[in-house]
């Protein structure tokens, strides 16, 4: 046997296997030596290799037979570390894999190659999810356990997981990184039920250094995958193996998601991704623009466009991108400059959309909750500081978050003059930059505001 020979057998093993197969699993593998009737092949990963011994072997040996009638066997290893551990190798006289610590990363979804630590934008709302996934990614001794992150919509839990992924593959290739949705985690459960192959799911699930699952919420109310992902997670804690899981919500708050289960994902770090505050959406778009540059090259962005997104876009950091991509590729089809002109045509319905509806009354009622004064305190006569000051805050917020002119927030704030309302706003802005705590109210009740 030769590489050559492998070469043309392969040939037909495509017609036997159909070409998704071949694609799939046999022209990964390479031919690397036939010694004393065992046949060598070079796998990519443990996983691969397992799974073309189990379901490929026999029509690779018939083949190979027919060319060489001495080979009596076939053996596929990851080839670094396939002479150092040759008890991680899968043999066909074999039928359970043996990967007691598996060399080489699997990762059973595909890994976004855009999202990586170097293109996440980290703002106030995201630091501290950041700083806990750089923590795990570098693949040092398990702190904490599992790392779990949640978030709203689009607000980068997968990127931030597959920038873990990318990471611990760069810097431990010899460790077993496993990422998959909670989907496919029991998609494959279900599988290997029906099978008959729950042996090889717990081995896999189980020898792995680095379990890392996305959207956990999604097997809530699945029994039995709940009951096998509860004993997965229990087996890797207690080898001591790094856990990284995301949600849409805290552990608590996932319904119909047994209590073992709950107080499990609770006992690591569980940290949020908060929504994306303007100054984090402006980041993440003056970074998306350098990425898109470099599609469109020779297209600028005029001044004002992305500050006005940021400011307009504020659900998702996913529509944030769209808007984007879609004003870049209609500016070059179109021939036109991206100024605001194109953004308001090429954007009304996301515009339309994500219109704020905050109402004046909203504004007063959460200022006056958020400073602990009446209502009628804050609209009513009285000049107090204690008064005046939320009066101002609420005053600023109703210019800056809704579209009334000065005399109609006037006439809502006890039929105050306009000239009061311009003295108001103009106070907060100055005090935004000398008082921390006014800076730290506005942020706050702005986030509230725009739930
Ligand atoms: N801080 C950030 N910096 C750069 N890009 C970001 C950031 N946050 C989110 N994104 C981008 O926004 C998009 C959505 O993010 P992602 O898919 O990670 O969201 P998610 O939280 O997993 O959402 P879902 O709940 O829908 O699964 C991605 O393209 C991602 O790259």
């Amino acid at each position: 046997m030769t590489k050559e020979k492998w070469g043309q057998l392969r040939q037909r093993l495509l017609k036997t296997v159909g070409q998704n197969n071949y694609t799939n699993w046999i022209e990964p593998i390479e031919f690397r030596a036939n010694e004393e009737g065992i046949a060598t092949f070079d796998v990519p990963t443990n996983f691969l290799g397992n799974y073309v011994n189990q379901n490929f072997a026999d029509l690779i040996l018939h083949e190979l037979k027919s060319e060489d009638p001495n080979i009596r066997r076939l053996h596929f290893a990851v080839p670094a570390l396939a002479a150092a551990h040759r008890t991680n190798a899968v043999t066909t006289d074999k039928p359970v894999p043996t990967t007691p610590k598996t060399s080489g990363s699997m990762a059973t979804a595909p890994l976004d190659r855009r999202f990586t630590f170097d293109t996440f934008v980290v703002g106030k709302p995201n630091e501290l999810a950041h700083a806990a996934a750089r923590r795990v990614a570098e693949g040092g001794p398990v702190t904490f356990n599992p790392l779990f992150l949640y978030g709203g919509v689009g607000l980068g839990k997968t990127h931030l997981m597959h920038a873990i992924a990318h990471e611990l593959r760069q810097r431990k290739p010899g460790m077993n990184v496993l990422y998959l949705s909670a989907e496919q985690f029991m998609y494959r459960f279900v599988q290997a039920l029906r099978d008959r192959k729950m042996m090889d799911f717990k081995e896999i699930f189980r020898s792995v250094d680095v379990l890392m699952v996305d959207d956990v919420q999604f097997i809530a109310g699945k029994g039995s995958t709940q009951e096998e992902f509860f004993h997965t997670f229990n087996a890797l804690v207690d080898q001591n193996k790094q856990i990284i899981i995301s949600a849409d919500r805290a552990p608590g708050e996932i319904k119909d998601l047994e209590d073992r289960v709950k107080s499990r994902l609770q006992c690591g770090l569980v940290v949020d991704l908060h929504p994306t505050d303007y100054e984090l959406r402006l980041g993440i778009l003056q970074s998306k623009v350098e990425q898109q540059r470099l599609n469109y090259p020779g297209l600028e962005v005029e001044a004002g466009v992305l500050e006005f997104l940021a400011h307009r876009i504020s659900t998702n950091v996913r529509v944030l991108e769209g808007a984007l991509t879609r004003l870049f590729a209609f500016a070059s089809l179109v021939g036109r400059e991206i100024n605001m002109d194109l953004t308001q045509d090429c954007l009304s319905d996301v515009l339309r959309a994500s219109e704020r509806k905050i109402t004046v009354e909203e504004i007063q009622r959460k200022v006056s909750d958020h400073y602990n004064i009446r209502l009628s305190d804050m609209i009513g006569p009285k000049r107090l500081r204690s008064y005046a000051r939320p009066r101002q805050v609420a005053m600023y917020l109703c210019k800056k978050l809704t579209s009334r002119s000065l005399p109609e927030i006037g006439r809502r704030f006890g039929g105050r003059d306009h000239t009061t309302v311009m003295h108001g706003v103009k106070r907060i802005e100055e005090l935004k930059i000398q008082d921390g705590q006014i800076a730290e109210d506005l942020e706050l009740l702005r986030r509230a505001l725009e739930e």
